[in-house]
């Protein structure tokens, strides 16, 4: 059984259509990154995934519980970081895990869960008082309580700093360990890359990618970046008129070629060679993820830079578990 499956998920707003058939299924002990531009649908899909949200069509089943059904269910056995979660202002951190672990029936120390998130020294001051980054840590700290078999982080680095985004790291890859699920929504493609087995890119609310990174690179033809050095830099059109160049740009004494496969990146070292120039150094790196996502939001015909409004932010108190969800759930 999947510890979650996502079954032609669709949510309309109005005209709008934040998800749009979505499908995909996540495996027990899988860290799966779910990635997009703004506005893709990554948060209405996890708002849905709690329950906060009701599909238009489409259900999704966490543990094998239906999620807009047992929507109290899910959240009880799900550890989730939302994004715009809300912390109380006059309770302290460690109240604040305690809080967590009395809603989830978990008996975890507040100090071993606040170590683990780097918050050990603030454990007794007024999450009122705490940087984004610390109340990040917070929240991150509050979804690790009980030990779920499923963690669902939104945005998770938002806000931390890179000893966070390190810990961050280590704590994914523990939970990975143990056979926790993680599925995470992120726009740090370095944390995805790093972290994550298979990652799925929506845009604007469809699938348009699902697979590791090594076979998303496979997919989008081993795209690779060719950095040569050359003195004097080399003319640029032969290069351009190579099969599988897709793209040459001039990088100060560099000259860069984006590649679709490993032969183009041949060709093209051995064009500049042939070139009256001399050459320096040679540098190859595989895509990156980066790459990767541009050329999948490229592929799936999307045409301009999304810019969409961001929906209201969790009303003021309404608590560690609230997220920018319309409270739609039961
Ligand atoms: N409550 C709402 N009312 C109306 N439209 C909404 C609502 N929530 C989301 N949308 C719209 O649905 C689309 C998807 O939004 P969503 O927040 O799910 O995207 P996202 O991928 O999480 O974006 P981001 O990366 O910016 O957080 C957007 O066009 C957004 O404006």
């Amino acid at each position: 059984m999947s510890a979650i499956t996502i079954d032609s998920l669709r949510k309309e707003y109005g005209d709008t259509f934040a998800v749009d058939g979505l499908s995909l299924s996540v495996a027990p002990g899988e860290v799966f990154g779910f990635l997009g531009p703004n506005g893709a649908g990554k948060s209405t899909t996890i708002d849905a995934l709690l329950g906060y949200v009701r599909p238009t069509a489409g259900t999704i089943t966490v543990l094998g519980r239906d999620a807009a059904t047992e929507s109290r269910a899910v959240r009880e056995a799900v550890g989730v970081l939302p994004d715009g979660y809300a912390l109380y202002d006059r309770l302290t951190a460690r109240e604040h895990v305690a809080m967590a672990a009395s809603f989830r029936g978990g008996d975890d120390d507040p100090e071993a869960v606040l170590s683990r998130v780097g918050l050990a020294d603030a454990a007794d001051r007024r999450a009122g008082g705490f940087s984004k980054g610390m109340a990040q840590r917070l929240a991150l700290g509050m979804a690790l309580v009980g030990d779920p078999d499923v963690l669902v982080f939104d945005e998770p680095s938002s806000g931390l700093d890179p000893t966070g985004i390190a810990a961050l790291r280590r704590i994914v890859a523990a939970e990975a360990d143990r056979g926790t699920t993680v599925f995470f929504s992120s726009h740090d493609l370095a944390q995805v890359e790093a972290t994550c087995d298979r990652v799925a890119i929506v845009d604007d609310g469809r699938l348009v990618a699902l697979d590791t990174v090594a076979g998303l690179r496979e997919r989008y033809g081993a795209l690779a970046t060719l950095s040569v050095a050359a003195d004097p830099l080399p003319d640029l059109a032969p290069l351009r008129a190579l099969e599988g160049v897709a793209s040459v740009a001039v990088d100060g004494d560099r000259v860069v070629c984006r590649c679709t496969s490993a032969d183009a990146k041949v060709r093209a070292l051995r064009a500049v060679f042939d070139g009256d120039c001399r050459v320096r150094d040679a540098d190859a790196e595989p895509a990156s993820l980066e790459d990767l996502f541009a050329a999948s939001v490229g592929e799936s015909g999307r045409t301009d830079e999304a810019d969409d409004p961001a929906p209201a932010a969790a009303p003021a108190g309404a608590g560690p578990y609230a997220t920018t969800a319309t409270g739609e759930g039961e």
